[in-house]
């Protein structure tokens, strides 16, 4: 049976690719039974006549998905912050950077709107890059005034299924239409909708950007940790979850225990003394919740 991968999905069709064909599917009946729903990102096997009468007769292993927007198999989310309007905040995002090493995707740090930073400000964000970097991180600053800036970004999403995501304003929409001569998938959908965010049509689409798939939704602006636990909450900071085996008491969280290998870290300057404190604040967070319940 062919196979093809999912690539949009609007009103009960799903729009599989398979190399140069582009098939519009229904998922057969039996998946409505079975509580199984196909997403985007999904393989799956298909029977079609024609090119638009196809019927989804399979769905082939995940390796994960996402709820919010529905996508499986992401390889990586971009993340997406503006250096200003709305100012580069290292809170918000290392909230998001736990909520995605808490699902296993691994992020790439996009800061935008490097053109609208003085001198100071640059050499600011580019301080913070570095420490991300150190961390582990793929971090890059984009600016749609340059176009080299956002090409550079094309071999990170070489044969990778990628999410965009970030707070509303940062310029989501505008990278991607600043990587737009490079689409290679030629249909109207696409024009129109990276006008997106004004109407309301929830559908979700992978592009074609180079040999690369990008899904165009706005992706989570917010994140809360609702499913993350508190001794679970230093494995999603990397740079403490390296220092855990060292700590003297097994389930140790860093807070006021003694000979703490993550404290002693922070207080020789090897882990960032904000990163650590919003480890706290989120480490709060976590406990309210759960005192709330
Ligand atoms: N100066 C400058 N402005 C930018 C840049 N990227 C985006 N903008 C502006 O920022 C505003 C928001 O950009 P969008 O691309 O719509 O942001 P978005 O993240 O898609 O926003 P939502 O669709 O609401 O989620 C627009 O006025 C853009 O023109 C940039 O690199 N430099
Ligand atoms: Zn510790």
């Amino acid at each position: 049976m062919p196979n093809g991968l999912i690539v949009k999905s609007l009103s009960g069709f799903y729009y599989v690719q398979d190399e140069d064909s582009y098939i519009q599917c229904r998922g057969r009946g039996l998946f409505r039974k079975q509580k199984r729903k196909p997403l985007v990102g999904d393989r799956v096997e298909y029977e079609a006549e024609n090119n638009t009468d196809g019927y989804i007769m399979e769905l082939l292993e995940r390796k994960n998905e996402l709820v919010r927007p529905p996508i499986a198999n992401v390889d990586q989310v971009l993340l997406v912050f503006s250096a200003l309007e709305p100012d580069f905040s290292t809170l918000l995002l290392d909230r998001f950077l736990v909520h995605i090493e808490a699902s296993g995707i691994e992020p790439v740090i996009l800061i935008s709107k490097m053109d609208l930073v003085d001198e100071k400000q640059e050499a600011e964000i580019r301080d913070y890059a570095l420490h991300y970097e150190a961390i582990g991180y793929r971090v890059r600053l984009t600016s749609k005034e340059d176009e080299q800036g956002v090409n550079w970004l094309l071999p990170d999403l070489d044969d990778r299924i990628s999410v965009v995501a970030g707070q509303s304003g940062v310029g989501k929409s505008s990278l991607l239409n600043a990587l737009k001569p490079n689409l290679q998938i030629e249909t109207d959908e696409i024009s129109t909708h990276l006008g997106r965010g004004k109407h309301t049509t929830r559908h979700v689409e992978l592009l074609s950007i180079g040999s690369g798939l990008v899904a165009d939704t706005p992706g989570f602006s917010s994140v809360e940790f609702t499913e993350i636990e508190a001794e679970d909450l230093g494995l999603y900071f990397p740079e403490i979850a390296t220092r855990i085996p060292d700590c003297k008491f097994r389930g140790c969280l860093h807070t006021s225990e003694p000979k703490c290998a993550v404290k002693d870290a922070v207080q020789d300057g090897t882990i960032q003394s904000y990163r650590y404190e919003h480890y706290l604040s989120f480490l709060e967070e976590i406990r309210q919740r759960k005192r709330r319940y």
